[in-house]
């Protein structure tokens, strides 16, 4: 293995999948990814773009297991990959504390109260919160401070892979740069992957690294912010860029 397969986390190998659609009684399968590829390496934040509609969410569901794909392949090379959802209120539990969430990844993994408790406080820590939270329920926090306990509840397990399904667009714009701030904070310390699905592209040129752009259900155009954003090539690309 040469060093950049070594650093693969994540590979989607010519994906395709879609719906069954019920038209005048009749079943049919409406494809929805017509054939996706990329990976993704360690330390990396790839921001995957398009308008809406174009499978962006289907990917993400795929990647996760939520829908079957007809053909190809996903491939993790890491354990415990989280997701990160655009909706910070529904995502959390509302009938439990701050504490029960984000202990609940450890404690389905068997690991003991003092570890758990410890390993909750490191969590506030590095997200950025404060000790009187934990024994609060979701709907007491504000939406910066949901997503953020969001985030660290997908961080409890340790992953080196996460995809952020839209997690800022809920949010006021001043909330959505603390927030892009604290997942570029904790890429960097934790040398994580995050798959950053957005359909604002401002948001993905501050946080990436590497942009795919995604047209009814095919990657158009890849490549580092800087090439796709000051040099892009396919027509949709530009589309994109012109509307912003
Ligand atoms: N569960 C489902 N059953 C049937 N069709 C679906 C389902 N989920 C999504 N679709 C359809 O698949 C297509 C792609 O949807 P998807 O949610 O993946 O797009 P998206 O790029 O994430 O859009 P958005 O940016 O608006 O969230 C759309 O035409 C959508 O209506």
């Amino acid at each position: 293995m040469d060093e950049m397969e070594q650093n693969l986390v994540l590979e989607v190998r010519q994906l395709f999948a879609g719906y069954e659609e019920k038209r005048r009684g009749k079943t049919a399968k409406m494809g929805v990814l017509n054939g996706v590829d990329f990976i993704i390496h360690a330390g990396e934040r790839v921001g995957l773009v398009g308008e809406s509609g174009c499978g962006k969410s289907t990917l993400a569901k795929c990647i996760f297991g939520m829908v079957t794909p007809q053909s190809g392949e996903v491939i993790h090379h890491t354990t415990a990959p989280q997701m990160v959802f655009q909706d910070p209120f529904t995502a959390l539990n509302p009938a439990h504390t701050i504490r029960w969430t984000l202990e609940e990844p450890l404690r389905v993994q068997g690991i003991p109260k003092a570890e758990r408790e410890t390993r909750v406080l490191e969590m506030l820590e590095k997200i950025e919160l404060t000790e009187d939270i934990l024994d609060r329920k979701p709907d007491t926090l504000s939406g910066g401070q949901r997503q953020r306990v969001s985030i660290g509840a997908a961080l409890m397990q340790r992953p080196q892979f996460i995809l952020a399904d839209e997690p800022v667009s809920a949010l006021d714009v001043t909330i959505q740069a603390q927030i892009l701030k604290l997942l570029e904070d904790l890429g960097e310390e934790l040398n994580l992957s995050i798959l950053f699905i957005s359909h604002d592209l401002n948001v993905v040129s501050q946080l990436c690294h590497r942009v795919l752009v995604m047209e009814h259900g095919h990657i158009v155009e890849q490549g580092t912010v800087a090439q796709v954003f000051d040099h892009p090539q396919h027509p949709y690309t530009k589309q994109l860029l012109a509307v912003e």
